[in-house]
């Protein structure tokens, strides 16, 4: 049983509310100069993650507070259930389990009594197989080839998670050319196709439920284009494998049951990378790189379980996340890697915290008072800097920023990566310390400005910093440091939706617009008028059968 405390209600929350008023009277910059432990004080190291949250509006006492805000809310007793597979997804009456994908140390995870392990490893042990077989070329097409391109068909966990990691990890990429088809949009399958060869090219229908609708309509389109350009029926088999929980609708699809990868109804969608839909990732960069992301995961697993609240990363992460949101009323929150090839990273986390903390009901089925999950973004640096670090500088909303930087880059070239750096640091710098009117009158009367044109143009050249900022410096992007950095990340919403008291496991809020999309698409099958709908809805279905 998960834990059933309004947060709002408990005494911390009431010590942080008066705590609060003492913190906004101080800046960032005094909270520095007042202590030079601080960095000493607030970062935490995991294996080759450095995680600096100094830069954040926080004192010894308030993480204390949010610490007890923790330990009132039963965070360690969520943690227990979550490990032990206990059904905390009560929604869908299921239990948590993505932990168990990557549970390396095989201790053993029981649902309804069974240990699920070595269905897991089973699995592990087919993908790894087939891994290899199409890797090495000895698995071949239809004409007798091998493989050349890998055809992911998926959509939201079904595609993120894979499209994210095979970019981040590109550095250890083989020979195989991935693509990813989500959109139902004809045009994102139609230009891949023009890319691809039938007789080289394997498809991965890739559909936890293996009914959504984008997904099972590309995957059509890709047969149909597959049987127009040379494939027979028989030859099926060697070009379409799936990934899902449906071995019914697989089969009926018409995919051999013996190439779909198993996954189980106990993995969330958006935490599904690591089972079966991670093929794609393993078919990339090889199995052996995708165990050693199992590994890292594993190890921030371990990490998350095991370390007290004080200590424990993904569990600061979250409660300082709290802290802004819910004292501070930041409503959005930036993910910034400064790394090109994790440009997909903020993507991958806005499905993985909107869709599991976007909720307004509480475990007891009531409409909450308070804030839950935020606006999640993001861009890499320093593209980032060029088009919207204006409004975090100097805009009027408050924007917590993650800065995420690796300190070897895969691609030494010349300064390059010392430039990069540079940026990451001046901007958590300058975000924190901000420049004070003194320092722009003194910047403005060294350039030579009379005092007038200083009267003028230095209220728009004053930052006011205190802007937080959370900094993970990564030695450097391995399959390892991602998987604990991804691990990381999903504790730290967990966390979240068990303090917020929401269900973090169930998306409720997806089905409406896809009920309502099943139901116009008939009305779009003929020429005739509609008048079932709203004015607004009537009239655009309407010019929209008049244009097309
Ligand atoms: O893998 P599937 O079943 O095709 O679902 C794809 C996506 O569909 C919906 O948008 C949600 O349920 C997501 O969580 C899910 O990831």
């Amino acid at each position: 049983m998960l834990p059933n405390i309004d947060f709002t209600s408990t005494q911390s929350y009431k010590y942080l509310t008066d705590h609060y008023i003492d913190i906004v009277s101080k800046s960032l910059k005094e909270l520095f100069e007042t202590d030079n432990q601080r960095f000493e004080k607030f970062s935490l190291q995991f294996e080759d993650i450095l995680v600096d949250y100094s830069k954040n509006r926080v004192d010894e006492q308030t993480l204390a507070l949010l610490q007890q805000l923790a330990r009132e809310c039963g965070v360690n007793k969520a943690i227990e259930a979550m490990y032990s597979g206990e059904k905390i997804n009560v929604t869908e009456d299921r239990p948590v389990l993505h932990i168990a994908l990557r549970n390396r140390s095989n201790t053993p995870i029981l649902v309804d009594g069974k240990d699920v392990i070595p269905d897991v490893n089973r699995v592990l042990d087919h993908m790894k197989e087939f891994t290899e077989a199409i890797i090495s070329g000895s698995w071949t097409g239809y004409t007798g080839k091998a493989i050349t391109d890998v055809v992911n068909i998926g959509i939201g966990g079904s595609d993120l998670g894979p499209v994210m990691v095979t970019e981040a990890l590109k550095a250890y990429k083989n020979h195989l050319t991935m693509h990813f088809v989500s959109n139902v949009d004809g045009t994102h399958i139609v230009e891949t196709l023009k890319k691809v060869d039938p007789e080289t090219t394997l498809f991965l229908i890739a559909s936890k439920t293996f009914t959504t609708q984008e997904t099972m309509g590309n995957a059509h389109s890709a047969r149909d284009w597959f049987i127009k350009n040379g494939g027979k029926d028989e030859d099926v088999a060697k070009h379409f494998a799936a990934l899902s929980t449906n071995s019914e609708g697989v089969a009926k699809f018409g995919i051999d049951t013996k190439n779909m990868f198993e996954f189980w109804d106990w993995v969330g969608g958006r935490y599904s990378l690591w089972s079966a839909i991670g093929l794609s990732i393993s078919l990339s960069i090889g199995f052996d790189n995708f165990a050693a992301l199992l590994d890292g995961a594993h190890a921030m697993d371990n990490h998350f379980k095991d370390a007290p609240l004080e200590q424990n990363i993904p569990a600061i992460l979250a409660l300082i996340g709290i802290w802004h949101n819910n004292f501070f009323e930041a409503e959005t929150e930036a993910i910034l890697p400064y790394d090109q090839y994790m440009h997909r990273f903020a993507a991958y986390f806005q499905q993985g915290d909107m869709e599991s903390n976007g909720k307004h009901v509480d475990r007891n089925g009531k409409h909450v008072d308070y804030q839950t999950g935020p606006v999640i973004w993001g861009e890499p640096g320093t593209n980032g800097q060029h088009a919207f670090y204006q409004l975090i500088h100097q805009g009027t909303k408050l924007i917590p920023c993650d800065f995420i930087a690796p300190a070897q880059s895969h691609n030494p070239l010349g300064e390059h990566h010392n430039m990069l750096l540079s940026n990451f640091f001046a901007q958590t710098e300058a975000l924190m310390n901000g420049k004070s009117e003194e320092e722009v009158i003194a910047e403005l009367k060294k350039a030579g400005k009379s005092d007038e044109e200083i009267k003028k143009i230095a209220p728009f050249k004053i930052f006011e910093g205190n802007r937080p900022t959370n900094s993970i410096l990564v030695k450097k992007i391995t399959p390892r440091t991602l998987g604990s950095l991804i691990a990381m990340y999903e504790h730290k919403i967990f966390v979240q939706g068990i303090i917020w008291n929401i269900y973090s496991f169930d998306q409720w809020g997806v089905e409406l617009g896809k009920q309502l999309a099943g139901k116009i698409l008939p009305e779009l099958k003929d020429d005739a008028e509609v008048t079932s709908h709203d004015s607004s809805t009537n009239g655009l279905i309407n010019q929209y059968k008049a244009w097309r």
